[in-house]
């Protein structure tokens, strides 16, 4: 059995190989020895490794699977913490950090956005954009990245948020992702409305006032509470007491990162 991996000239044949033989390492030489070549073709050379078949077919899946971007999902109530700790995540375990309110603050005062007054009327009334404009800046945010830096591990805080988030992602993502597990911090109304009217004071957010969190507190209760308990149920939930000192939080999330491979 031979099968071809043939890459552009300007694509990278070495780190291609040495993947493949980091997912190869991993699988157990059990049933078959049956030969298979796994032939990486690069002009105008190319390199051949004899691989036992059964072998080489775990490998190809897990090697799929690795290509994919990595995504963890972060929610948790207005101020719950999620962008302080994704800060920390990134120093820690160097994640990209992308944040549906900030990519959607970004377009909104974009020079010519056609959106830029949709989004600010549902920034401002705690309601949630419409998914088509939130997972188009994420996807394009994410391809950017990874253009940009060869870091395809992602932090997607504040998504998705409702239904409607939580169907477009799946049709449109899902497939081309690696969905790790959702990371849920846990705080009550009353401190996160504390922390984000403090906040609102050198903030200049539109939202950081005490009517638009009451608005925004009742979008998470009625519609992001649903969203979190979906991915519970398929036991892909973390949760984190985030009432503690932003350090200590830390230390729960370390815990969690951590265990990962
Ligand atoms: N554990 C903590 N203890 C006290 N204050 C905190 C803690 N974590 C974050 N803060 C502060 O609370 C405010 C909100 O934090 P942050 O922006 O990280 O929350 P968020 O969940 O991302 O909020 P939002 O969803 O509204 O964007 C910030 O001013 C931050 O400095
Ligand atoms: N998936 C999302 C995320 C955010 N928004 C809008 C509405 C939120 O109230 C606002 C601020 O988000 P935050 O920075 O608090 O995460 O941004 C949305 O519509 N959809």
């Amino acid at each position: 059995m031979t099968f071809i991996v043939s890459r552009s000239a300007s694509s990278t044949l070495h780190v291609l190989k040495s993947r493949w033989l980091s997912v190869i390492g991993r699988q157990q030489h059990t049933q078959s020895s049956v030969e298979a070549k796994l032939i990486f073709t690069k002009p105008p050379g190319r390199l051949q490794l004899n691989v036992p078949t059964a072998i080489l077919i775990r490998a190809y899946a897990a090697f799929i699977s690795m290509s994919k971007p990595k995504v963890v999902f972060v929610l948790g109530p207005p101020g719950s913490g999620k962008g302080t700790q994704c800060e920390k995540i990134v120093k820690e375990f160097g994640y990209t950090h992308l944040s549906a309110g900030d990519l959607l603050r970004e377009e909104r005062n974009r020079e010519g956005s056609e959106y830029g007054a949709l989004i600010e009327d549902n920034i401002k009334n705690g309601r949630i954009v419409p998914v088509e404009i939130t997972c188009a800046l994420l996807e394009n945010a994410m391809n950017k990245t990874k253009e940009a830096t060869g870091n395809d591990r992602f932090l997607i805080d504040g998504f998705p948020r409702n239904e409607d988030n939580l169907q477009g992602w799946t049709n449109k993502m899902s497939d081309k992702v690696e969905q790790q597990f959702v990371l849920f911090f846990e705080c009550s109304e009353q401190q996160c409305t504390e922390r984000c009217l403090k906040r609102g004071e050198s903030s200049g957010r539109s939202d950081d006032n005490a009517e638009s969190l009451k608005k925004r507190f009742n979008t998470y209760i009625n519609d992001t509470v649903g969203i979190i308990k979906h991915y519970e149920e398929q036991q892909l939930v973390k949760k984190i007491d985030a009432s503690a000192d932003a350090d200590k939080v830390f230390e729960r999330v370390k815990a969690i990162f951590a265990e990962q491979k």
